[in-house]
């Protein structure tokens, strides 16, 4: 029927893509994991495979198994990588030559970060150790066999939940030292900090440098990481990098000569650009390659000949691999990276690079999650085609990017509109404002499941970067320092009658969503117009004063966000508020949040609910049973997120797609 042709929400169990790309050193082959979706168990699963320049695929592992954190080794002969296939996640190996695996450990639990020496002896890794804890007070009198309730739990650490974790346990994430024949790891680091960044070996294997936050005062200086030097010999720890800002990602080149890393100065504002430093590690003279690149840089890779680095950054919604040299100017490579955030159309993708420059990445497509793609010769191939079989056959929405001017000040914004299946101008179509969160982050013109199931059941869906969005610059991020919601608003209102005047909208049947800060800007609009037919607010920031003492992250978004505490600024707080508009609001607004989600708690949803109530205005509230603040990560709940909003805009149209 011509119904099964466009996509359906049970369709996203059949989606794939492709993660965690390691290339050998010749370039002539892939290893990645190929995500799928289970239905049994309503969760994300992967295997290893292999594809070659020439596109052909073979499994490298198999089973119905969560495998992630792939290392190839040096020499390309072994593949570690962390699998649960035994119950709980495991390092396990692969011998590429003969297909031999073993699980290398028994370890208590999840390992991460698996990271080869040079010399392809060693894996470093990190893994989270418990502390014993006793609860201060225990009860008297119980008799023996007795059913009394649960124990009082108590806590007294700043971080106690962290959303998609739950609630936190006592204890301390630590280095430890894997033989690559296999055995029990040696732990290398004992101290009461979370040693969890990135790592990398010096090349003749006697240091291991790893990034992490290890002042005395980390809890509440959150971004304040640096890079630190282990010696293997003694055990000694000193830092490398000791300025009040992030550096993480420590690279040692392949020479052995420098340190590359990602970094910023700390100028306590809602985004600065990331840059590339590099360091020499015998004179300790460090420069920035990247201060004159106004973006991002997001992850790195050495050049095999230790003469320049690969790097990944955002670009007006799209990603990017350029090559940098030491000195001089960078060369661009591709732009087609992108198509991991498979929900909504985030920005999300990585990238490998082999010892000859060929550079392998996860490539985009409006009409695909991530493939494996390959840029040689000046040229990018799209080697897999992982969704062919699930969605070639249907007719996806046609992605078109638009700019036009924001009312506010005729600043240039950046969107894109996904035109229904069937899509004939000369009708008039609803449409759906569909907005990102963030808010420093940038949507582009990637897969999403979401906006492809909107655009399915007929809607013309628009969804921009407004100012704040990542991927222009630090001047555009920070026009929303201290001032979040401002005029992004005036941006989306702008997007709307940019698409409005293209003549294909039915005036009359607007319908606007977002989720997280998209659900800020969503409550934000309608206390602000009544323009829109219905609302969806998803995992929304409703009252910054709450938000701020119940959310997991809440000692960077108190003092990154706002000038003060919110006592101290109880004003300042409510007026960025959508709370505080709510006496306005006429347009009927449903509420959707996941019951786990620790990031923007459910309270807030509660908050705009129970007011909204009050204040007559027809609503309703979707919890999510467990679900975090990534409420697409189960596909069943993803599909529930997309059929709860298609079902609460259709309770408010009246009017179906007419001829002009
Ligand atoms: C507006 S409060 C912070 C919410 C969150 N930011 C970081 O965690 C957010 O906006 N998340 C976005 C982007 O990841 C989302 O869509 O969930």
């Amino acid at each position: 029927t011509e119904l099964s042709e466009t996509l359906q929400s049970q369709d996203v169990f059949d989606l794939e893509y492709a993660a965690d790309l390691n290339i050998t050193n010749d370039g002539s082959e892939v290893y990645f994991i190929r995500h799928y979706m289970d239905i049994h168990s309503d969760k994300k699963l992967g295997n290893i495979w292999k594809v070659t320049q020439n596109g052909e695929l073979t499994p490298v592992t198999t089973g119905k198994h969560q495998q992630y954190g792939m290392a190839l080794s040096p020499d390309n002969k072994r593949l570690a990588y962390i699998s649960s296939e035994s119950g709980n996640p495991q390092i396990h190996m692969q011998w590429l030559e003969t297909g031999a695996t073993g699980q290398m450990t028994n370890l208590t639990t999840a390992p991460s970060r698996l990271t080869w020496s040079a010399d392809g002896k060693y894996l470093a890794f990190q893994m989270f150790v418990p502390e014993k804890a006793t609860p201060p007070v225990s009860l008297p009198g119980k008799p023996e066999g007795a059913e009394w309730a649960e124990p009082a739990i108590y806590i007294d650490d700043v971080y106690y939940r962290f959303d998609g974790g739950g609630y936190t346990k006592p204890g301390y994430t630590q280095i430890f030292l894997l033989s690559a024949q296999g055995g029990t790891p040696r732990q290398l680091t004992f101290d009461e900090f979370n040693n969890n960044g990135a790592m990398s070996w010096s090349q003749d294997g006697k240091q291991l440098y790893f990034s992490a936050n290890r002042h005395q005062n980390f809890r509440l200086e959150p971004v304040n990481t640096d890079i630190y030097r282990y010696e293997l010999a003694s055990g000694e720890i000193s830092a490398v990098t000791d300025r009040n800002g992030p550096d993480n990602q420590p690279s040692v080149s392949p020479d052995g000569r420098y340190l590359a890393y990602l970094g910023y100065d700390d100028r306590g504002t809602n985004y600065e650009n990331t840059q590339v430093y590099v360091r020499d590690l015998s004179s300790g003279k460090t420069q920035s390659l990247t201060a004159d690149l106004d973006r991002s840089v997001d992850s790195l890779h050495w050049d095999g000949s230790s003469r320049g680095l690969y790097i990944q950054y955002d670009d007006q919604g799209k990603t990017r691999v350029a090559y940098q040299p030491l000195k001089g100017k960078a060369k661009q490579l591709t732009d087609k990276l992108g198509g991991q955030s498979y929900g909504r159309p985030y920005t999300s993708s990585e990238f490998d690079v082999a010892s000859d420059g060929t550079v392998t990445f996860t490539y985009s497509a409006p009409d695909r999650p991530a493939d494996v793609g390959l840029h040689t010769g000046g040229k990018d191939i799209q080697l897999t085609h992982l969704n062919d079989d699930a969605l070639g056959h249907k007719t996806l929405a046609k992605v078109e990017e638009f700019w036009f001017k924001s009312s506010a000040d005729g600043r240039d914004i950046q969107g894109w509109i996904a035109y229904p299946p069937g899509f004939d101008k000369d009708k008039k179509y609803p449409m759906v404002l569909e907005i990102h969160g963030g808010p420093v982050t940038a949507y582009g013109p990637h897969f999403a499941a979401e906006i492809q199931l909107y655009a399915a059941a007929g809607y013309v869906v628009v969804y921009i970067n407004p100012r704040g969005s990542s991927s222009y610059g630090e001047e555009f991020a920070q026009t929303i320092h201290l001032n979040y919601p401002s005029q992004d608003y005036d941006d989306l209102m702008s997007a709307v009658d940019t698409v409005i005047d293209k003549g294909f909208i039915d005036e009359r049947e607007l319908f606007v969503t977002g989720g997280s800060g998209g659900g800020v800007l969503s409550a934000w609009i309608v206390g602000h117009t009544d323009r829109f037919k219905a609302a969806v607010v998803a995992k929304p920031v409703i009252n910054w004063y709450s938000f701020v003492l119940t959310s997991d992250f809440y000692p960077y978004f108190y003092k990154y966000w706002f000038a003060a505490k919110p006592w101290e600024d109880l004003e300042g707080y409510m007026q960025r508020s959508p709370i505080s508009y709510v006496g306005n609001v006429t347009t009927p607004t449903m509420l959707l949040t996941g019951e786990a989600d620790y990031r923007t708690p459910i309270s807030e949803s509660e908050q705009y609910y129970q007011a909204l109530k009050l204040q007559g205005v027809e609503t309703a509230m979707v919890r999510i049973p467990d679900a975090p603040h990534g409420i697409y990560k189960r596909p069943s709940n993803l599909m529930s997120k997309v059929e709860y909003i298609l079902w609460w805009f259709e309770q408010y149209r009246d009017e179906r797609p007419v001829k002009n």
